[in-house]
């Protein structure tokens, strides 16, 4: 587990992160979500060890990363930019990995080359961005690190390699034992894999959710009655849209009594929907999306 222990940071005065706290627990995918400049990356690279906080702890596996360094073995920080390794053939950041991390996995870093085309020869530089980004996620899987932090994975990459990389992503989260935290300002991506979401907001966790938890606390239902939308039923529940006589209604699956209410009025159009991350921003948190 990494715990994120009342973590600060000040640059130059400038106070970007504000006690934070929280864990990532084994085996699962943790989104940390927050608008452009809430500071992801800064607590991402904290995290990681790169970054010392002005106050604060971050423990891996109950070991604290700036005073027992060796467990740094266990996290992989993949910036949202190649450009530390552009100039470097593949063979070459082969070789760096090992270096740094003993359980390197060469054979399986190479079957993912193989498998999402990559040829073996060439330096980075000469990738597309979306091969660049791809060619990342691998290092990092190939590493075998407990622990992998990804910072904007998908940012700026059109939807078809946006899928493959989440995709790549949640295969690799369930075949081989690793925790995963990334970093996005799109709800909407992280929503059909995360298990647990951190939203920060100006360097402060806004709230935390369990989407598990979450989904199972909210019923999204499109009703349309021979009328209006009676005020009673609109009273009791989160009116997330209205076209024409359609309403979709966000209730508590424990309000038995709205559902009774609902029954009650007989409406021409009763229909259970998915539920996503967005409509249960906008019952937390009064429809302050601000994440998008
Ligand atoms: N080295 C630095 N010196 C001064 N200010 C910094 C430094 N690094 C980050 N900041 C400031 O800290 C704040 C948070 O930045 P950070 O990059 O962590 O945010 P972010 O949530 O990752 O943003 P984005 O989504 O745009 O990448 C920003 O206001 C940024 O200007």
């Amino acid at each position: 587990m990494i715990r994120v222990s009342g973590v600060s940071k000040s640059i130059h005065k400038n106070r970007i992160l504000k006690n934070v706290h929280f864990s990532v627990r084994s085996g699962t995918i943790t989104g940390v979500v927050g608008r452009n400049g809430a500071g992801k990356t800064t607590l991402l690279r904290i995290i990681a060890g790169i970054l010392y906080p002005s106050s604060g702890e971050i423990t891996v596996n109950d070991q604290n990363v700036f005073k027992q360094p060796d467990v740094k073995q266990n996290v992989v920080f993949v910036p949202d930019s190649t450009d530390a390794l552009r100039t470097y053939s593949i063979k070459e950041i082969v070789k760096f990995y090992e270096e740094i991390y003993d359980t390197f996995d060469q054979e399986y870093f190479y079957q993912l080359l193989e498998k999402f085309k990559f040829t073996k020869q060439g330096k980075i530089k000469y990738f597309s961005k979306g091969q660049k980004a791809l060619f990342s996620l691998i290092l990092a899987f190939s590493t075998n690190a407990k622990y992998v932090l990804l910072d904007e994975p998908t940012d700026g990459l059109d939807v078809i390699i946006k899928k493959q990389i989440l995709q790549f992503i949640a295969e690799a989260v369930s075949e081989r034992d690793v925790s995963v935290v990334i970093s996005s300002h799109r709800l909407d991506e992280l929503e059909k894999m995360a298990d647990h979401i951190v939203v920060l907001k100006q360097g402060k966790v806004d709230s935390e959710l369990e989407m598990e938890e979450l989904k199972s606390q909210y019923h999204k239902i499109q009703v349309a009655f021979e009328g209006k939308l009676p005020q009673h039923i609109r009273d009791r529940s989160e009116v997330l849209s209205e076209t024409g006589r359609v309403s979709v209604l966000l209730i508590s699956s424990k309000d038995e009594e709205t559902k009774k209410m609902i029954e009650d009025a007989e409406p021409i159009l009763y229909e259970e929907l998915p539920l996503s991350l967005e409509d249960i921003f906008v019952a937390k948190l009064g429809g302050d999306l601000y994440v998008s």
